[in-house]
């Protein structure tokens, strides 16, 4: 269970959070929906430590942790809404990067655990060519395996729909659900409410009176 307690975030004078709360289920999908400008990609950006958080408590299963554990201790994969795939390396060199720096693990072992995932994710034909010849929904599929390569506890999506073809985003709810069975805890930020009905154990609006 991931809680979030009292966060505050501002940007200058410009508050984002004030008191805010949020309390996430292991194993559940939760939507993060809400209007233009409200905080929701600042929400996954501070779990995801790419934003600071100025204030508050995140307490991952009972345990208080730093603001920041969520991503130094790889309890957080992330999967950015433009994808981020480094342009100059392969399919299975963007998987393999992250998890042989960060868990010391061999060239070997990642790429075994790599090629699985792409398997997994339909991709796997894919391994050698680069982001720039896939389609969107090849990009979406290999920032998945890439941000579960570090065996995250949960999967962060930032509009994973943004960049798709409206015929794919069935695609995308569908693994959101198939993570689901395996038991991921996954949020999920999101403009498009059909999309977090479909895959939303819970949809938390953000900031809901903002413009
Ligand atoms: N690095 C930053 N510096 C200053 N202000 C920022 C920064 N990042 C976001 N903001 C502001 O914080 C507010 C929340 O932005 P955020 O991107 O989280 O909203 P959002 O709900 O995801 O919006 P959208 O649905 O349009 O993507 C906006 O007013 C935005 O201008």
């Amino acid at each position: 269970m991931l809680e979030l307690k009292n966060i505050t975030k501002k940007f200058g004078d410009k508050v984002i959070f004030d008191g805010f709360d949020l309390t996430i289920t292991s194993g559940e999908v939760v939507a993060i929906a809400g209007p233009s400008g409200g905080g929701k990609t600042t929400l996954l950006r501070m779990l995801a430590g790419l934003e600071t958080i100025d204030a508050g408590q995140v307490i991952f299963d009972g345990e208080t942790v730093a603001l920041d554990a969520l991503i130094t201790r790889n309890l957080l994969g992330f999967v950015f809404q433009d994808f981020q795939l480094f342009p100059h390396m392969t399919v299975l060199e963007n998987l393999v990067l992250s998890p042989m720096k960060t868990m010391s693990i061999s060239r070997e072992v990642a790429i075994a655990k790599a090629e699985e995932l792409l398997t997994n994710l339909a991709v796997i034909e894919q391994k050698n060519a680069y982001p720039f010849s896939l389609s969107g929904g090849q990009k979406q599929r290999v920032a998945l395996a890439r941000a579960m390569m570090i065996d995250p506890k949960i999967i962060g999506y930032d509009e994973p729909t943004s960049a798709l073809d409206p015929a794919l985003r069935d695609q995308v709810a569908n693994l959101i659900l198939e993570n689901k069975k395996l038991g991921m805890t996954q949020i999920v930020v999101t403009h498009d409410m059909d999309f977090a009905e479909k895959i939303a154990d819970t949809i938390i609006k953000v900031n809901a009176k903002v413009d």
